[in-house]
């Protein structure tokens, strides 16, 4: 294990974990879940599928190995459809789109609804270009387990989707940088992630919004996570990446929990990758070490604020 010592977790966390006596709830089962969810994917290496964008596919098939997984990436609907039978989970990302991905991801997402797979989707640029907004649209008929993205796209999807409170919040991302901060997605993020339960078929779904500080929930309760590198936002794919292992924690746990322990991961990892980094080229090797060395027990041990 590499030096740890700049990581922002420990046995317990006496804000939260002692606070639940005075209305804040125990976090303590919640942890053991995040904890098994890591171990699950060190021990059994599931497969999670990736259609995902050119400029980051090979960050994200390595951050998959690194946190314990297997990956695959394609852009053929048959190709995808068949291995989602063996594929604990897939992911589906809209950073680069070619004209054929008009057809083919709705296709492919009609075919996980239809079987029940469990995919992750990251809405890289929500609200940018006729294509992608259409592609977005048709993922409404046919929706993902989680949805992990930055505050803006989580923000544009909400809204694109028609989930958007009354007034309305309308926002769209720089690219794929965020404008907006991630305590303007709660309210959305909350609603996105009730719709996304209503229609899986186990009743449960998460949304992840990234940031300085990350924010996961399951529509009811909501999880603010501290921490991380401000370096994450100078590699391209720390995003994309962690919506991969976000797939892969997926494929061996509930969705809310996948959604924290891969969000926590990356946290964790940010901070080790920073302490050691001599810029964002040795931060992003760093960063690979470091999800392939912090243990499960860290992670789970990690700041959750509930508040
Ligand atoms: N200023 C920051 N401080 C700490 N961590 C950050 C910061 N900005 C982004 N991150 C982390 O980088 C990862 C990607 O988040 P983000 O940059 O929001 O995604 P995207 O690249 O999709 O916009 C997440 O793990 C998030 O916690
Ligand atoms: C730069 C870029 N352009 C299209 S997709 C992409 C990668 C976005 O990656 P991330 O959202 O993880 O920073
Ligand atoms: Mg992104």
């Amino acid at each position: 294990m590499s030096d740890d010592s700049h990581v922002h977790c420990g046995t317990s966390n006496p804000v939260n974990d002692s606070a639940h006596t005075d209305g804040q709830p125990d976090l303590t089962a919640l942890r053991a879940s995040i904890a098994q969810a890591v171990r699950n994917v060190k021990d059994r290496t599931p497969l999670a599928q990736s259609f995902t964008n050119f400029v980051t596919i090979n960050l994200v098939a390595n951050a998959q190995l690194a946190a314990g997984g297997t990956a695959a990436m394609s852009f053929l609907p048959d190709d995808v459809i068949d291995t989602a039978s063996i594929s604990g989970a897939d992911y589906i990302n809209v950073g680069t789109l070619l004209p054929f991905y008009a057809e083919a991801l709705p296709q492919i997402a009609r075919a996980f609804h239809k079987s029940g797979h469990k995919w992750v989707l990251d809405p890289v640029a929500a609200g940018i270009g006729r294509t992608r907004t259409e592609i977005l649209r048709a993922f409404r008929a046919a929706p993902p387990t989680i949805v992990r993205g930055n505050a803006s796209e989580i923000i544009a999807l909400t809204n694109m989707w028609g989930l958007a409170a009354v007034d309305g919040e309308t926002s769209r991302p720089a690219g794929g940088e965020s404008v907006d901060e991630v305590d303007a997605a709660v309210e959305p993020a909350k609603r996105l992630a009730r719709f996304l339960a209503d229609s899986a078929p186990e009743g449960k779904a998460a949304v992840a919004v990234s940031g300085a500080v990350d924010l996961v929930t399951d529509g009811e309760r909501v999880y603010r996570l501290p921490g991380g590198s401000a370096l994450m936002a100078k590699i391209t794919g720390a995003g994309c990446s962690l919506g991969g292992v976000t797939a892969t924690y997926l494929a061996v746990a509930e969705p809310l929990t996948a959604a924290l322990a891969a969000s926590l991961l990356y946290n964790r990892a940010a901070e080790v990758a920073e302490a050691k980094a001599e810029g964002p080229g040795s931060f992003q090797v760093h960063l690979l070490d470091a999800l392939w060395n912090l243990t499960p027990e860290q992670v789970a041990a990690s700041e959750i604020l509930t508040y």
